[in-house]
C-alpha cells in the first residue's frame, strides 16, 4: 500500500463534522479544518464521496424534498373551504343532523385526496422540470490517490463534506464553505442576513483578524456569487447548512404574487358569503314559515352548495397541464407552478437587452485614441485586461465582450504574453474590470489596466492620452468625449473605454481594491457591433399583439439601447438612465415606469426598483434576464424568466426557464398561462353563477312550499356530481379570443356575469318548480317526486351550462373530459331517481309527462343562455375598447383585504373573462 493510500483510508475512516462541531470548525486554522473534514487542497477520492454520500445523505435542504402524501392529504385540511365545510359539519351534528354531516364529511375527504394527489403529481412533474435546469457544482476530486485532480460539474445534491468545490461569478454557493483561496470574491448572502450588498470574503489561516466581519472566511448554502471567484472546502451539507436553519424565511419570500392575491381574494368573499347564508335562510324561515331548528341541516346544505370546493383542485391540476404541455412543445420550463398563472397575467415585460433583443455576439469594428485616430495599442491593452481576468479570477469561460476583444487582438497578432498579480473583476455596479500587472522591465512599478463602460472608465481618468501626447481631463474634454461616444452608441455600438495608471508595486494582491481605481490615463474606446436577433422583431410584434408592453432595462448605454428598439420596430422614446431613476421619488417613478421604454445603464438594484414602481402601478410585470446583474429584478418581478445558459444563481431565483433565450418561447409561455387561466376562470363562473341560481331557487321554493324543496343530503349530492364533473374544465381549450390580452379578472364584469347567469339559472329552477307542480298533482302532493325532478332538472341545466358558457373554442368539439363530464352529470341526474338508490336517497320516479315539460324548459333555458351570452361577450368587446379603471395595488396587502368581488377597481390577475 502506498503511502497516499494509507493516508486516504485513513482520511476515509475520519469522519465529517457533526452540526454542533460545525461552529468550532470556523474557528479553527484551514489546515484543521482540512483535517476535520478528512479533506485536502486536490480534493477527495470519487470513492471517499461515495461513501460519504451514502453516510451523509443528499445534500438537498429538508424543506425543499418531496411531502409524503398523507401529510398533504392532511395538510389541505388547512385550506379555509374546507374549514368552514367542517365547522357546517360540526353544526349539523350540534343539530343531530348526521347523514348532512356525513355528506359533508364525505366531500370534505373526496376535495381532499383528490388536492393531494393532484398537487402530488403537479409537484412531481414540477420537480423532474426544476431538476432539468437545477444548479451545477464545479468539485475536484481524484479517481486514486497518485491521479490528478480533476475539475468537474457534478449535481449540487451530490456534494459531501471534505469536496472541494471552486466559485465563479452567478454560482450559487452549493454548501457551506471554509475558503483555501479567493479572488476578488463578493458574495451577495441576503436571503440569509438581509445585506443587501455584496460582502467582500477572503481566506485566512487563522480566524479572528477581521473584526467587522468575522464570517468573512466562510461562504454559506444559498448565498451566490456576485464577483470574483475563489475555492472552498465543503464543510456542512443538507440540513446541517446554516440555509437549513432560515429556509423558512426564503419560502415565504414569494408570497403576495397576482396568483396568491387573486385566489385569496375571492375565497375569502365567498367564505364571508357562506357564513353569512345558514343564518339568514334561518331567520327567512323562521319569520315567513315558522320553522324553527330543523331548517338547520338545510340551511347547512344551502351554504355547503356555495363552495367552490374544488378550485384548489381545478388550479392545480390546469396549470400543471399548462407547465408539462409547454415543456414538451416550447421547452419552457415552469418552476412554480402558479408562475403559469401570472405569465398568463403578464401585462409589461421588462427585459435586458444584450442577449435578449441583441445576439451577445459581439465583433470588434474598431479602436481609437480619445481623438478618434485609430489605435491598436487600445484594442491590445483591451484584450489584455481580459486575458489577465481570465486567468487570474479563474472565471470559468470569459464574458462576451471579453471574448469578442481577445478574439479581434489574435486576430492581429498582438503580443498576450504578461505577468499580471491582481484582478478586480467586472461587476454591473462599478462597471469596470481592472487587472494590476508588472510594469515590463520596471520592476518595483505595477501598471493597472481598467476597460468598462466609458462614462465608468471617464469619471475614474485624470488625463487622457491622444496623438499629441497626455494631455489633463477637463470638463470640456469630458464633454466632448462624452458626445462623441453617444453618437457611438446611436449607431448601435457598444463602446469600451480603456485606461492605465501605474502605481509602485505593492506585495499582497490583495491589498488592490476598487478604491486604486482613480487617477487614471485615457487611452482610447473599442468600438463592438452586436447584432439584433433575427426572431426578436417578430416576437416582439406578437407580444403587443397580446397586449404585453415590453420595456427594456439595460446596464448598456442608452443610445445603444434605442437604436436597438428601433432596429427592432420599437418606438423607444425618451430613455431614462439608472442615474436618474436615483433621482425619482417612489410616485415619481411609477409615473416615469408606465410611459418609458428604456431604461438604461441601470445597476442590478435600479432595474430592481423600476420593476417593483411597475408593479405598485398596477401591473403584472415578468422579468426576462440572464446575469447575476438581473437577480434582484428577477426577484423583485412577479414572474423571473431566464434563459437556461443563465448564471446559476439566477436559473435558481427564475420561476420559468427558456430552453433558448428566444422572446417567442415566452410568446408561448404567456398564450399557456392565460389558457390555464381561463379554465380556471371558466370553472368560476359557471360554478359560482350555477350555485347562486340553485341557492336563490331554493331559498325562493323553502319559501312558497310546505316542505324543504331539497333535502340536505341531495343538495349535497348534486353538488358533488357538480364539482366532479368540472374538474374536466381543467382539460378545456380557451377560444382564442380570450388569449388575446392579460388574464386579468374584470371584477365588475365578473360580477355581472355571476348575477345575471345566476338570476337565469335561478328562472329555470323556478320553471322546473311550475312544471313539476303542473306534472305531479300539485307540490304539497308528492314530496318525494318533487325532490326527484328538481335534481334532475338541476344536473341538466348544470350539463347545459357547462357546455353552453365554458367559453371553449366555438366550433370545435369539446375535449374528451369535458364531454365525458357532462354526458355523466346529464346521465345521472336522469338515472338517479330511477335507479334502486332512489328510494334510500328519498326520491321516486316521475311521470313521463315531466320529461317532456322538462325538455321544453331545458330548450328555453338553453336558449336564453346563448343569447345572454352573445350579449355579454358583445359587452366585453365593448369594454375591451375603455379597460376598467387600475388601482394602484398595494404590496404586501393581505388577500382579504382584497377581495376581488369587492374591489371593482382592482386589477386582480384571475382571467375570468
Ligand atoms: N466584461 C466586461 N468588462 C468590462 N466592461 C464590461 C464588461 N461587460 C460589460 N461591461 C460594460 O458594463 C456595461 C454594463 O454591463 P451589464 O452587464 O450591466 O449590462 P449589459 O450586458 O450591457 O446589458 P444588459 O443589461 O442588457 O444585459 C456594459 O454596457 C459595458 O460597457
Amino acid at each position: 500500500m502506498s503511502a497516499a493510500t494509507g493516508r486516504d483510508t485513513a482520511e476515509r475512516t475520519r469522519s465529517a463534522p457533526s452540526a454542533g462541531e460545525r461552529s468550532d470548525l470556523s474557528r479553527l486554522a484551514v489546515l484543521e479544518v482540512l483535517r476535520a473534514v478528512g479533506s485536502g487542497p486536490r480534493g477527495l477520492l470519487e470513492s471517499q464521496a461515495e461513501e460519504r454520500l451514502l453516510r451523509h445523505g443528499e445534500n438537498v435542504v429538508p424543506a425543499l424534498r418531496a411531502v409524503p402524501w398523507l401529510r398533504r392529504v392532511v395538510r389541505s385540511l388547512r385550506d379555509p373551504f374546507t374549514a368552514v365545510l367542517f365547522c357546517l359539519a360540526l353544526v349539523s351534528c350540534l343539530v343531530a343532523a348526521w347523514t348532512t354531516a356525513c355528506v359533508i364529511a364525505a366531500l370534505v375527504a373526496v376535495s381532499c385526496v383528490l388536492r393531494a394527489s393532484g398537487e402530488y403529481r403537479a409537484d412531481r412533474s414540477a420537480a423532474a422540470l426544476r431538476e432539468m435546469v437545477a444548479a451545477t457544482a464545479t468539485v475536484r476530486r481524484r479517481s486514486d490517490p497518485d491521479a490528478a485532480p480533476v475539475t468537474r460539474e457534478i449535481p449540487v445534491d451530490q456534494l459531501v463534506p471534505g469536496d472541494v468545490v471552486t466559485l465563479a461569478p452567478g454560482d450559487v454557493v452549493p454548501a457551506d464553505l471554509r475558503l483555501l483561496r479567493a479572488g476578488g470574491l463578493t458574495v451577495d448572502q441576503a436571503l440569509l442576513t438581509g445585506e443587501s450588498a455584496p460582502v467582500p470574503k477572503l481566506p485566512v489561516d487563522v480566524p479572528g483578524g477581521n473584526k467587522e466581519n468575522e464570517e468573512s472566511h466562510l461562504c454559506f448554502q444559498g448565498s451566490s456569487v456576485a464577483s470574483g471567484s475563489g475555492t472552498g472546502v465543503v464543510v456542512a451539507t443538507g440540513s446541517r447548512t446554516r440555509f437549513a436553519a432560515t429556509i423558512r424565511g426564503v419560502a415565504a419570500r414569494r408570497e403576495g404574487t397576482a396568483f396568491d392575491r387573486s385566489v385569496r381574494g375571492i375565497s375569502w368573499a365567498l367564505i364571508r358569503f357562506m357564513l353569512l347564508t345558514p343564518p339568514l335562510v334561518l331567520m327567512a324561515n323562521a319569520a315567513l314559515r315558522g320553522r324553527g331548528l330543523e331548517t338547520v341541516p338545510f340551511a347547512v346544505a344551502v351554504a355547503v352548495g356555495l363552495t367552490p370546493e374544488m378550485l384548489p383542485v381545478i388550479v392545480t391540476t390546469a396549470l400543471a397541464r399548462g407547465a408539462s404541455r409547454l415543456a414538451r412543445n416550447a421547452r419552457v420550463i415552469v418552476k412554480r407552478l402558479p408562475a403559469l398563472h401570472d405569465l398568463g397575467a403578464v401585462d409589461v415585460l421588462c427585459t435586458d437587452k444584450t442577449g435578449t433583443l441583441t445576439e451577445d455576439r459581439p465583433v470588434v469594428e474598431y479602436a481609437t485614441d480619445p481623438d478618434g485616430t485609430p489605435a491598436p495599442d487600445v484594442l491590445r491593452w483591451a484584450a489584455l485586461n481580459s486575458l489577465w481576468m481570465l486567468q487570474l479570477a479563474e472565471v470559468p469561460a470569459s464574458d462576451a465582450l471579453d471574448e469578442a476583444l481577445l478574439a479581434a487582438a489574435v486576430a492581429s497578432e498582438d503580443d498576450l504574453d504578461c505577468d499580471a498579480v491582481a484582478a478586480l473583476p467586472f461587476d454591473p455596479a462599478r462597471r469596470l474590470s481592472t487587472v494590476v500587472a508588472r510594469a515590463p522591465g520596471r520592476p518595483g512599478t505595477h501598471i493597472l489596466v481598467a476597460k468598462g463602460a466609458p462614462e465608468a472608465v471617464l469619471e475614474r481618468c485624470a488625463a487622457v492620452r491622444g496623438g499629441g501626447g497626455e494631455r489633463l481631463l477637463d470638463d470640456r474634454e469630458r464633454a466632448r468625449l462624452l458626445a462623441a461616444w453617444a453618437e457611438q452608441a446611436a449607431d448601435g455600438l457598444r463602446v469600451l473605454a480603456v485606461a492605465v495608471a501605474e502605481r509602485p508595486a505593492r506585495k499582497a494582491p490583495s491589498a488592490y481594491s476598487a478604491r486604486d481605481e482613480r487617477g487614471l490615463v485615457l487611452l482610447g474606446t473599442v468600438a463592438l457591433r452586436d447584432r439584433t436577433t433575427d426572431t426578436a422583431a417578430g416576437a416582439l410584434a406578437a407580444l403587443a399583439g397580446r397586449g404585453v408592453e415590453v420595456k427594456v432595462l439595460t446596464g448598456d448605454h442608452a443610445g445603444t439601447a434605442a437604436r436597438a428598439c428601433r432596429d427592432l420596430g420599437v418606438d423607444p422614446g425618451r430613455p431614462v438612465t439608472g442615474a436618474e431613476v436615483d433621482a425619482l421619488t417612489e410616485p415619481e417613478l411609477v409615473e416615469a415606469a408606465g410611459r418609458t421604454t428604456v431604461f438604461a445603464r441601470c445597476s442590478p438594484e435600479q432595474k430592481a426598483r423600476v420593476v417593483r414602481a411597475l408593479r405598485s402601478a398596477g401591473h403584472v410585470t415578468g422579468f426576462l434576464g440572464d446575469g447575476a446583474n438581473d437577480l434582484p429584478a428577477l426577484r423583485a418581478a412577479d414572474v423571473g424568466i431566464c434563459p437556461r445558459e443563465a448564471a446559476d444563481v439566477t436559473r435558481d431565483a427564475a420561476d420559468v426557464v427558456l430552453a433558448a433565450k428566444d422572446l417567442t418561447a415566452i410568446d408561448e409561455a404567456i398564450t399557456a398561462g392565460r389558457a390555464s387561466s381561463a379554465n380556471i376562470a371558466s370553472y368560476l363562473r359557471i360554478a359560482l353563477s350555477s350555485n347562486l341560481g340553485n341557492v336563490i331557487a331554493m331559498l325562493a321554493a323553502g319559501l312558497l312550499m310546505p316542505f324543504l324543496p331539497m333535502l340536505p343530503a341531495q343538495v349535497l349530492l348534486q353538488n358533488l356530481c357538480f364539482d366532479a364533473a368540472q374538474l374536466a374544465f381543467a382539460y378545456d381549450r380557451p377560444a382564442p379570443s380570450r388569449l388575446r390580452e392579460p388574464a386579468v379578472l374584470r371584477p365588475r364584469a365578473f360580477l355581472r356575469f355571476v348575477a345575471a347567469f345566476g338570476l337565469l339559472n335561478a328562472a329555470a329552477d323556478l320553471a322546473i318548480f311550475g312544471v313539476l307542480a303542473l306534472s305531479v298533482r300539485g307540490i304539497g302532493g308528492n314530496e318525494e317526486a318533487f325532490h326527484a325532478g328538481w335534481f334532475t332538472e338541476n344536473l341538466l341545466t348544470q350539463a347545459l351550462v357547462m357546455v353552453l358558457l365554458r367559453g371553449g373554442r366555438a366550433g370545435t368539439r369539446m375535449p374528451r373530459p369535458l364531454r365525458y363530464g357532462t354526458a355523466a352529470l346529464a346521465v345521472i341526474g336522469l338515472l338517479v331517481p330511477l335507479s334502486p338508490f332512489a328510494g334510500a336517497l328519498g326520491f321516486t320516479g316521475l311521470p313521463v309527462f315531466f320529461y317532456a315539460l322538462l325538455a321544453v324548459v331545458l330548450t328555453a333555458y338553453g336558449l336564453a343562455l346563448q343569447a345572454s351570452q352573445a350579449r355579454y361577450e358583445e359587452e366585453l368587446a365593448a369594454a375591451e375598447q375603455e379597460p376598467e379603471p387600475e388601482g394602484p395595488q398595494e404590496e404586501g396587502q393581505d388577500g382579504e383585504g382584497q377581495a376581488a368581488a369587492e374591489e371593482p377597481a382592482e386589477r386582480v390577475a384571475v382571467g375570468a373573462r
